[in-house]
């Protein structure tokens, strides 16, 4: 990135950061600004009064006399100080209050945004890359407004003190401004190196931490340990953590090089500032008392330079993952889920014609073309080998994903154009992979649903899947705790979190009731409790159950048999399993190996 674009990003760096925290506080921002004049005014009125003081002290007089005369402009002086003191103290606190909430409103924006994408979007790799830049971005926040509190302070003492420089010769004032160039254009280099390795290292780092994720779960631990998985684990992480470092490594002598010429050519130019200021005097062109005075602004004008430069750079810096967070926003704003303002109601049939599924960058659709009708009142069995794209169908019938060839209709409605959240509050879902929500029993139960319902109407949906006398022998019954290992809550088996998830779906009545495999971790008595439950209310929806299990296919009203993609059979369960077709041979096999 060209210098000159690099340092026109610093105030657009600037602004984004004073917009976001007008966006979340505006007094807060008002209260740093105006403390920040406030010290900028003291820092005048302090500079202008040492001068005037020194002019009084370094004049031929009597010495009593002369510090008398002094004193006033000394205490001016004095109680400016305390005054600008005062007012950054107050800027302080003001940024303090700022962070926390500038960082919470990224935050929020950053999992709201992830929850409402298109599920494609995670599809695409990239998407992780930038939603964990977008992450590094929020981390960063809370120093983004520490460096542009500390930078319009560098600006507002720098040019209080430039004045009283040009004042007092102008000749100081070009010298002052030599002086920071390099140390500025170093800083804003070193900024951009920090970063080319930080975006170098961004895929490795999120491999790393996916896979750190992995390491360290209790759910994996015991796979982990009793299958001796550790060493070749250990080697891979440290291989991913070699190579981020390495990255970070291969910079070092570039930082190097870059710090140790701005030094150089910094520590030439000040040398410069203080031989100017020296000949000025030894020519007879400025009094020493000025001289006096000029050697104070020079030193807050230094330090204000400093300022300038350390926080102008840390701003760029801090400015280009402020980059990442508004690229992400933009980006999974972009792949929001707004498909059509058409609500539906709880679907009666459900049409699919013609219709595939082709992943993100895959050559070759997943699923489809097919056709397939559902209707209220039955309940429909998929079944199929791995991969045959029945999780991928349930994806298409549910509106989680939109057809990409042909159509999915509820009731003559395309999906592709209606309001998904009007979809969704029809549907009830068991997915394969269930989710653990450290929640409390009575929240699991009615999560996704609006209100508070009555103790005996969640009893009722536990009793449903079995889950009540488990629940009842919980130290607080429906009110405790399911997240044992982040607060000393209660943790249920494998099976009792799949019951769990059967008991929300039946207790949201849903008009769609989609179950995958939803008794893959079930006991004997769980695997009839659960299907008997499922056709209870199955006259009031359409159902959908995948499985591998014959005896639950039996249950079903009809069979779908899918493979390659594609329906290959369609009927009854007795007429499939007598017809010689590919239900038949699945039958077949499963008597073969006794399921
Ligand atoms: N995100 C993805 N990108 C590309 N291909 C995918 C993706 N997810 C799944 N697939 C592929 O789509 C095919 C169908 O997967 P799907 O999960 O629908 O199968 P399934 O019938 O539910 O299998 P199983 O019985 O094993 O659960 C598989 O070949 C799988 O590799």
């Amino acid at each position: 990135m060209p210098l000159g674009l690099m340092l026109r990003r610093i105030p657009a760096a600037l602004a984004r950061t004073v917009r976001l925290a007008w966006s979340v506080d505006r007094w807060m921002v008002l209260a740093v600004l105006g403390c920040q004049l406030a010290a900028g005014a003291g820092t005048a009125v302090t500079l202008a009064a040492v001068a005037r003081s020194m002019e009084v002290l370094f004049g031929a007089g009597d010495p009593a006399r002369t510090v008398r005369e002094a004193a006033p402009a000394l205490l001016v002086a004095a109680a400016a100080t305390g005054a600008g003191a005062g007012a950054r103290l107050i800027a302080e606190w003001a940024t303090r209050r700022l962070n926390p909430k500038i960082a919470g409103a990224m935050e929020l924006t950053l999992v709201d945004l992830h929850m409402r994408a298109e599920l494609a979007a995670f599809d695409d790799p990239g998407f992780t890359d930038r939603s964990r830049a977008a992450e590094t971005g929020v981390g960063r926040a809370m120093a983004l407004t520490e460096d542009a509190k500390a930078l319009t302070e560098g600006v507002v003492q720098l040019a209080v003190a430039a004045s009283v420089l040009t004042v007092l010769h102008p000749s100081l004032l070009a010298v002052l401004a030599l002086s920071v160039v390099p140390r500025a254009v170093g800083g804003a280099v070193a900024a951009r190196i920090d970063h080319q390795v930080f975006e170098a290292s961004t895929s490795a780092r999120t491999t790393r931490d996916v896979m750190r994720w992995f390491l360290t779960t209790p759910d994996l631990a015991d796979e982990l340990r009793a299958n001796t998985m550790r060493p070749y684990l250990y080697r891979w992480y440290q291989g991913m953590c070699e190579r981020v470092e390495g990255r970070t490594l291969a910079a070092a002598p570039r930082f190097l090089r870059v710090g140790a010429v701005a030094a150089v050519l910094g520590g030439v130019c000040t040398a410069g500032l203080w031989a100017t200021l020296a000949g000025l005097v030894l020519t007879g062109r400025m009094p020493a008392a000025t001289a006096g005075a000029a050697v104070v602004a020079a030193q807050g004008a230094g330090r204000a330079l400093g300022n300038l430069v350390r926080y102008g750079a840390a701003l760029f810096h801090d400015g280009l993952y402020l980059d990442g967070y508004h690229r992400f926003v933009a980006d999974a704003g972009a792949r929001r889920v707004r498909r059509g303002t058409r609500a539906v109601a709880a679907p009666r049939e459900i049409r699919l014609e013609a219709a595939g599924y082709t992943h993100p960058g895959a050559e070759r659709p997943t699923l489809g073309p097919l056709s397939l009708t559902l209707r209220r009142g039955e309940v429909v069995a998929l079944v199929g080998g791995n991969g045959a794209g029945k999780s991928t169908l349930v994806r298409l019938v549910t509106g989680l994903v939109t057809a990409t060839s042909g159509t999915v209709r509820w009731d003559g409605a395309d999906l592709a154009g209606a309001d998904a959240e009007s979809v969704w509050r029809q549907v009830g879902l068991v997915p394969q992979n269930i989710g653990r929500w450290p929640l409390t029993v009575r929240e699991n139960l009615h999560l996704g649903q609006e209100g508070t319902p009555g103790d005996e109407v969640l009893w009722r949906a536990a009793r449903r899947v079995g889950m009540d006398e488990a629940a009842g022998r919980m130290p607080h019954g429906l009110d405790t705790l399911l997240a044992r290992a982040l607060w000393g809550g209660h943790e249920l088996s494998g099976g009792q979190w799949q019951r769990l998830a059967c008991g929300r779906a039946l207790h949201r009545a849903p008009g769609l009731l989609v179950l995958d495999e939803p008794t893959s971790a079930l006991d004997a008595a769980g695997e009839q409790h659960v299907p008997a439950a499922v056709r209870e209310g199955a006259r009031e929806r359409i159902t959908l159950m995948v499985t591998h299990r014959l005896d639950h296919a039996r249950l079903a009203d009809r069979v779908v048999v899918l493979a390659g993609g594609r329906v290959v059979e369609d009927g009854g369960f007795a007429e499939l399993a007598s017809a010689d077709g590919p239900f038949a041979r699945i039958c077949a096999e499963a008597a073969r190996v006794g399921r």
